[in-house]
């Protein structure tokens, strides 16, 4: 039977209550589109229902009630969806999912706006939704690109990439994002996408750090440079593709995670340059920084492929092997360009 095709009116989930899913749903409910939201805590889903805000991120942001339910629910948030957003931290997604029987998502299609590597099976998310749910790839999206959620709030002009294998299924689904403060790009790389969002969390923990050794901007503009040059070889020497990583859905990405205010992982970066050990620094923030898993990840597969990385190594080293930050940042001075 072939596949429901996605349009205008499809209803839409969307999985996880941290920002990124609160920014999504407000997007998608200015745009039109019947949401379905899946939050699993019950706390932020009684104040949702008292008070039309999520109390934990972007509380400045009001829900309407209209086309808009929230659920606990993950069985029938999927079930009364056409497309299925995930904007859950990678690290929780198997636990968010474990409800559901492998047939649950099929027919559906999923787009994932998560930018990490699921630690169960160290794959990338559309990977694991194929092996897992056996979702194809061509009714796998990913929505990327440099935007904290904290500016989609203030609605201040972002550009997010849509990635589909079929050009006219990406459209499509733009349609859903688009609006005044958001344009929307396209790309078919769905791999590029995934690794690039993957390896700029690492990065942005290298600058953090940096910064918080008291490096300066002379210097950061060097390792983010050369952070760039790395993730092109990465890219290229596990799937090479026809792609310009200078495109915003890869180095704007790495940019805007590297020095924006609101990056997670520069935050995290910058404890651990301060000297807060791992914990301490997961501890003290209530918000997730993927590179810590993506770290682990692409130590991995570097190995597996044999690819010279060091500013990863380095961060490598750090969160997982407790080298010094200060040794570990005056190791790669010399490789730099
Ligand atoms: N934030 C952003 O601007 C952007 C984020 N992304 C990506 O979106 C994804 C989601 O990140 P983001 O929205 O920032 O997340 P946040 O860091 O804002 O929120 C963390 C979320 O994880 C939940 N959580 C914590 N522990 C568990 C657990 N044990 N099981 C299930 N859920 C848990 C939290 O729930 P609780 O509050 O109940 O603890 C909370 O909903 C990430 O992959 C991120 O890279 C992509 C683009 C932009
Ligand atoms: O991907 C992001 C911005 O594009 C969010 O990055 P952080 O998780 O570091 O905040």
């Amino acid at each position: 039977m072939p596949h429901p095709r996605i349009h205008r009116n499809s209803v839409c989930a969307v999985v996880g209550y941290g920002s990124w899913a609160t920014a999504i749903v407000k997007i998608l409910l200015e745009n039109g589109s019947i949401v379905r939201w899946h939050v699993r805590n019950p706390e932020v889903k009684a104040h949702l229902a008292a008070h039309r805000t999520n109390p934990k991120y972007l509380s400045q942001v009001h829900f309407p009630a209209d086309r808009l339910t929230v659920t606990d629910d993950i069985g029938s948030a999927v079930r009364d969806s056409d497309v299925i957003i995930f904007a859950v931290p990678s690290a929780f997604l198997g636990l968010t999912l474990e409800p559901l029987d492998r047939g649950a998502l099929d027919g559906k299609f999923i787009v994932s706006a998560i930018k990490g590597i699921v630690p169960d099976g160290y794959v990338t998310v559309a990977e694991w939704f194929n092996r897992r749910y056996g979702v194809p790839f061509d009714r796998i999206g990913i929505v990327t690109g440099p935007c904290h959620a904290e500016e989609v709030a203030l609605e201040r002009l972002s550009y997010l990439t849509m990635v589909c294998k079929d050009p006219a299924t990406a459209e499509l689904l733009g349609d859903k994002f688009a609006n005044d403060y958001i344009r929307v790009c396209f790309s078919t790389d769905i791999y590029g996408a995934e690794y690039a969002a993957v390896l700029k969390n690492i990065y942005a923990i290298a600058v953090g750090i940096a910064h918080g050794l008291g490096y300066g901007d002379n210097f950061l503009a060097v390792l983010i440079s050369n952070a760039a040059l790395e993730m092109e070889h990465f890219l290229t020497e596990t799937f090479a593709a026809e792609r310009n990583v200078c495109r915003s859905a890869y180095l704007g990405d790495l940019l805007v995670t590297c020095y924006s205010q609101f990056s997670r992982n520069r935050t995290f970066g910058v404890m651990i340059g301060k000297g807060y050990s791992v914990k301490n620094a997961q501890m003290e923030m209530n918000m997730v920084a993927e590179g810590y898993y993506a770290a682990d990840c692409i130590h991995r597969l570097r190995a597996r492929f044999g690819i010279e990385m060091p500013i990863a190594e380095a961060v490598y080293g750090v969160l997982y092997e407790r080298r010094s930050p200060a040794a570990q940042l005056k190791n790669i001075l010399d490789r730099l360009a």
